[in-house]
């Protein structure tokens, strides 16, 4: 059967789109998603991403890490399927969507897509790291020379060490440019490789770095390998609310798949 798709990125974070409305796809064949996502055998992405109808909203996210498996909130993702649902007409410039992990809200203006996260109302902070959770679990540790960092095998032998278990967990490592800008590279779970961008990991180091004092600003820049993205959030009583994710959201090319 053939198979249509656009292949959109957001800060270099990849995936593959499809347009789900139809229920078409068959969302139980994981080793069918993970080959989509080859990115030698197949198409190539980071992750694919099902647009479905919701009685009460906009659309539906539904979310595959490259390995085939349904997984958490992915914040790269979001942003690209609402500039997804805006090129099908399914929306015009703004979306109200339901996720893994609940509503969303995001604004388009100009290839800049805002997504709203979820409150964050718990941060751990250790010694040595901090962990929190923006719709996907996030490991977040300062390191010296962010550029030279060995981040997959650093990266993974924290996801699958003994703090996160069976679940394992994103690992974001990260360097301070400024007051209001920081440094990202993510081992990201699922793709089990560094990408280069992660939007739940991102927004987990912005609110991270305000957490620990490392920044008093509430807008914050995060630099990653694939781009520049913003967080933006308001802080009460230590959680933090009003959390948004900003950023480019971009079509790359569509086709059809056999
Ligand atoms: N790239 C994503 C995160 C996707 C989810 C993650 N790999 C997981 O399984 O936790 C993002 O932009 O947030």
């Amino acid at each position: 059967m053939k198979l249509n798709f656009y292949k959109y990125q957001g800060t270099g974070n990849d995936f593959v789109m499809i347009d789900n409305r139809s229920l078409h796809f068959d969302k139980n064949n994981t080793k069918h998603i993970a080959f989509l996502c080859d990115r030698r055998f197949g198409i190539g992405a980071d992750g694919l991403i099902l647009l479905e109808n919701h009685p009460d909203y906009d659309f539906k996210m539904v979310y595959y890490n490259a390995d085939g498996n349904e997984s958490s909130m992915c914040g790269n993702g979001g942003r690209c399927l609402s500039a997804f649902a805006k090129q099908l007409g399914v929306i015009n410039d703004k979306a109200t969507f339901i996720a893994i992990d609940g509503l969303h809200h995001a604004v388009i203006e100009q290839g800049v897509v805002s997504l709203q996260m979820q409150d964050v109302l718990k941060v751990n902070k250790q010694q040595d790291y901090v962990f929190l959770d923006t719709g996907s679990p996030h490991h977040i540790e300062m390191v010296n020379d962010l550029e030279h960092f060995d981040v997959k095998t650093k990266g993974s032998a924290i996801r699958y060490g003994n703090l996160y278990g069976e679940a394992g967990s994103n690992v974001n490592f990260v360097e301070k440019i400024s007051e209001d800008t920081f440094a990202v590279r993510t081992y990201e779970r699922g793709v089990e490789d560094e990408t280069l961008s992660c939007g739940t990991g991102v927004t987990a180091v912005a609110l991270a770095m305000h957490y620990i004092g490392e920044t008093e600003k509430n807008l914050v820049t995060l630099k990653t390998k694939g781009g520049d993205l913003k967080v933006s959030f308001t802080v009460e009583n230590g959680t933090y609310k009003n959390v948004w994710l900003i950023g480019p959201a971009t079509l790359v090319y569509k086709g059809t798949f056999e």
